[in-house]
């Protein structure tokens, strides 16, 4: 069967420009890592239910592959898929480190949308897969679309190219379990600040390269110091010249041209 390649991602920067309720407005530059990614592949199987093969630290049902098919069978109805995910489960060879910040479970429900789209024929268009991958997470629809680099702005799901030859990236990822939503809620309350709208341009319009040499980590990214001030441990893993990703644990930097 064939084999989907799930990339990882890195945020070059990430700024907060406002809030929508309990989420809250970004202005990012998200850039794939080639080189770091999940493979998935259908396989048949006799079992009952919907089977998910891969090292995970959760159940199915918490699974975003299981969740990108609920939202999938949810928008289309569609009777075929219910027959192909009774007659095939979807093994995964996970590389992506998971509370790493790399986007990990975000891409691989991308691809799962992206396979089923192709082995099923649904003909849904891109934007159409992104609508349905934005309902399980907010860094799937950066994933759908497939750009190496990209503005995301909304809460994840206004995806525009970003024209640069995308970056050799070297990432660290310390053994730190990092909680997405705890990161964003201590920004909230300690650190709440937002994007101005002159820097907006700066950030938007720079190429990513020019950005990594002349921000700092902390002004890259605003989740940083919320991070850190929850999860001090980060301090002794992170090192001059390195970014953060996400909201972490991840570490990211340009590698030297070869
Ligand atoms: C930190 C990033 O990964 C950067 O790419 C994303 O902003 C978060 O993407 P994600 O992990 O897919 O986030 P989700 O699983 O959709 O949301 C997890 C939690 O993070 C918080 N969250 C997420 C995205 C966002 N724009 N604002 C938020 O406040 C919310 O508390 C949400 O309940
Ligand atoms: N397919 C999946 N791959 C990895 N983690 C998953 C997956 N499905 C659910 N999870 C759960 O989601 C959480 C981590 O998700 P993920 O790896 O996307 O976070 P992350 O690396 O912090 O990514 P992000 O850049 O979105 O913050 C863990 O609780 C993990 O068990």
């Amino acid at each position: 069967m064939k084999h989907y390649k799930a990339p990882a991602k890195v945020n070059i920067f990430l700024k907060i420009t406002g809030r929508r309720g309990e989420y809250h407005e970004i202005l990012s530059r998200f850039m794939v890592v080639e080189q770091l990614h999940d493979l998935l592949y259908f396989f048949p199987k006799e079992e009952e239910g919907f089977v998910i093969d891969g090292d995970f630290a959760c159940t199915t049902e918490q699974n975003t592959i299981y969740k990108a098919y609920r939202a999938l069978l949810e928008a289309t109805g569609s009777t075929e898929l219910e027959r192909l995910m009774q007659t095939h489960g979807i093994a995964v060879n996970k590389h992506i480190p998971a509370f790493a910040g790399l986007g990990g479970g975000s891409s691989d429900a991308a691809t799962y949308l992206k396979m089923c789209n192709e082995v099923l024929h649904l003909g849904l268009d891109v934007g159409e897969l992104a609508a349905i991958g934005a309902k399980v997470g907010a860094d799937v629809p950066f994933f759908v679309y497939g750009y190496p680099s990209a503005n995301v702005s909304g809460i994840g799901e206004i995806v525009e190219p970003f024209d640069e030859v995308p970056l050799q990236l070297e990432t660290r990822t310390p053994p730190i379990e990092i909680s997405t939503p705890a990161v964003y809620r201590r920004f909230r309350e300690s650190f709440y600040k937002e994007l101005s709208a002159e820097a907006h341009d700066y950030y938007a319009q720079t190429d990513s390269k020019t950005l990594l040499s002349e921000l700092s980590a902390d002004d890259a990214n605003d989740l940083f110091e919320p991070a850190l001030s929850l999860y001090p441990e980060l301090k002794e893993h992170f090192r001059h010249g390195w970014f953060f990703s996400g909201s972490g644990s991840s570490f990211f930097r340009p590698l030297p041209p070869a």
